[in-house]
């Protein structure tokens, strides 16, 4: 099982690179991947051609709330993991033919934190276990880091945009993984679709991380967003799917 995270600052095109980023690994794969949103506006599920609310799935957060805020339940008895998780395999899994898809979805009432982030990554860590592929969008910012949702991941990969605080971006997202001991191999950097090719060069020199290259802008993946299109759904030969698939060959995939 390969667990490769796609993170970033706002707007730098996580989301499309994780949608192409499955386009890849579903042709390459022979079981359903799974795609995991952790980003609250939901995105990723649109993005591969999902309407969640259309399907019946429920988000985590909608599960957590269901589960231990409605109903008050406790952590006496089954662990609460273990009780968010089978309602996931119950009513927060999208099953698809090529990919499964759970969103975390929004935030749950505040200061209820502790319980549904513990059940969160138990539940997470079960059900991964089940894929050769999972590929996780995360929200723009650094928060969901300290939160630790997912604890031990293969590969990270850090969208960049076309503002110096990406670079700011990279250094203490690299900083705060380390902090908070999240169990990581790689940590890629990637230039976003506005990256500046102008400033390929000084990522590839200041940063301490592998480049990997950039990701193309491309009027139809524009259009396919814009027109709520799945991305899976792009031609082979588009140059934005194919500067992506080059980038995830360099880090071997
Ligand atoms: N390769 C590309 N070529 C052209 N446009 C793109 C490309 N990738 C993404 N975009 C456009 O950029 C916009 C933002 O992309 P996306 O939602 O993937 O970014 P994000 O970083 O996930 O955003 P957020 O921080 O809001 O979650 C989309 O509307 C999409 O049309």
């Amino acid at each position: 099982m390969k667990t490769l995270v796609t993170m970033g600052r706002g707007g730098t095109g996580k989301t499309s690179f994780t949608a192409l980023a499955a386009k890849h690994f579903i042709a390459k794969a022979q079981t359903p991947i799974l795609l995991v949103d952790l980003d609250p506006d939901q995105n990723l599920a649109e993005m591969v051609g999902i309407d969640l609310d259309k399907e019946g799935v429920k988000t985590i957060a909608d599960l957590i709330s269901e589960t231990f805020i409605k109903r008050g339940g406790t952590t006496t008895g089954i662990a609460p993991t273990e009780r968010i998780e089978s309602r996931i395999w119950e009513d927060g899994l999208y099953e698809g033919g090529s990919f499964d898809l759970i969103a975390v979805g929004t935030k749950w009432v505040e200061g209820c934190y502790c319980l549904p982030d513990s059940a969160l990554k138990g539940a997470l860590a079960t059900i991964t276990k089940n894929y050769r592929y999972v590929l996780i969008d995360s929200p723009a910012g650094l928060e969901h880091l300290n939160r630790k949702v997912a604890s031990q991941v293969d590969d990270i990969f850090d969208i960049m945009g076309p503002s110096h605080k990406s670079f700011e971006h990279v250094k203490r997202a690299h900083r705060i993984i380390r902090e908070v001991k999240i169990g990581m191999n790689r940590f890629f950097i990637v230039g976003g679709y506005l990256f500046p090719e102008s400033e390929e060069e000084r990522a590839k020199t200041t940063l301490p991380h592998e480049y990997l290259g950039k990701v193309v802008q491309d009027p139809l993946v524009q259009e396919y967003v814009l027109s709520g299109r799945s991305l899976l759904d792009l031609p082979d030969d588009t140059p934005g799917y194919l500067s992506v698939k080059e980038i995830l060959g360099k880090a071997g995939y």
